[in-house]
């Protein structure tokens, strides 16, 4: 019973065989071999996006951070919301890299930034002038940290009130393609048409061993990127392994397919825990993490039986009256099997 993040997930069997592919004689570095630049022409098509920049990198802090890093000014404020990632869980990445940009937190149900919030967030910020943090750019998550989604008319709506102030929008896509066929849109609805100027396109979670692409959908920040990637140590000499990764995970949608089963099982996981009495959802089940509340006694008895999630907020203790409800979260992957959702739900009561 494995949820306790899909970073626990090990590699999808088509992704490893395309790099063991990929593991054959000499070919260039650091980007230069062909298949590096067939993932830059596959991206491009995905999205409808033949001008974009785009950029392979090893992790999703490294995607966000350096993303960050090309929309903003270290002076510059980036408007995320208040559990964002970038926020909670990048150990000041997004601010070490911008060279000491500050996070501007904008409340918002399900890790959603309500647009009015951050139309107010975003006019509060730089009135004093030069004492000030300046307006620099707003983050979105796609899925949320809340399991939620965006559809492509949230994100436009941001979108607007960001340009409004003329800022740039990055969305953190580490598990966009469980937005996606959550959304039943196309990428490019999901993304530049609805004003996005940055995305991380997340593969690691979703069944790659490590690998996200920066794609920059108006190149001009191209060059800067690279700098600042290869500065950040982001820059893989031995980029065929980055590329044949996504390459893998490209291949005949392969991507689509490995959201649809997480999203379909944190469904199936979400609906077996809501019927269960005393239990109920703390969020929508819009992707593949259910966030949800029950006794501490059927959390003593799931993690007697070996089930591995996380309590949410991870503080809280099993220790103590065993009626009380404790919040949790639990993460489905490529890899989740009915059996263990069947199991699961068999210890909670
Ligand atoms: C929403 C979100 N963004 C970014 C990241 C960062 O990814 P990484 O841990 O690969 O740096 C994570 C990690 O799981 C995440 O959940
Ligand atoms: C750090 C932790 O939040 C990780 N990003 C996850 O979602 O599991």
């Amino acid at each position: 019973m494995h949820f306790a993040s899909d970073n626990t997930a090990g590699v999808a069997p088509a992704i490893m065989a395309a790099l063991s592919a990929a593991n054959a004689g000499h070919v260039a570095s650091y980007g230069a071999d062909a298949q590096s630049k067939a993932v830059v022409t596959r991206l491009r098509e995905i999205f409808e996006a033949p001008e974009a920049a785009v950029y392979l990198v090893p992790t999703g802090t490294a995607a966000n951070a350096l993303s960050c890093a090309a929309l903003t000014q270290p002076w510059g404020a980036i408007f995320c919301h208040r559990n964002a990632h970038i926020e909670e869980d990048e150990c000041g990445a997004p601010e070490f890299y911008t060279g000491g940009s500050k996070l501007v937190l904008v409340d918002g149900a399900d890790a959603k930034m309500d647009p009015q919030a951050l139309r107010r967030t975003i006019a509060h910020t730089g009135r004093g002038g030069i004492h000030n943090v300046q307006r620099g750019m707003v983050s979105i998550t796609n899925a949320t940290e809340a399991g939620a989604i965006y559809t492509p008319e949230e994100v436009a709506a941001l979108c607007a009130v960001a340009q409004e102030f003329k800022l740039p929008v990055h969305m953190d896509g580490a598990r966009f393609a469980n937005a996606l066929v959550s959304a039943g849109c196309t990428p490019a609805e999901m993304t530049w048409k609805a004003g996005i100027e940055a995305l991380s396109f997340g593969g690691t979670k979703n069944g790659c061993m490590g690998v996200e692409a920066v794609i920059l959908f108006d190149p001009k920040r191209a060059w800067e990127f690279e700098l600042r990637r290869k500065r950040g140590g982001h820059l893989f000499s031995k980029h065929r392994f980055l590329a044949a990764q996504m390459a893998g995970y490209l291949e005949g949608d392969l991507w689509l397919d490995l959201a649809r089963h997480a999203n379909a099982m944190a469904a199936k996981l979400s609906a077996g825990i809501s019927a269960v009495p005393g239990a109920h959802l703390l969020h929508p089940t819009q992707a593949n993490e259910v966030f949800a509340a029950f006794p501490r006694s059927a959390h003593r008895q799931l993690h007697a039986a070996g089930a591995a999630y996380y309590l949410w907020p991870f503080d809280q203790s099993l220790e103590g009256e065993a009626s009380e409800p404790l919040s949790a979260r639990m993460v489905t992957s490529w890899a989740t099997t009915e059996e263990e959702i069947a199991t699961f739900l068999s210890h909670l009561k």
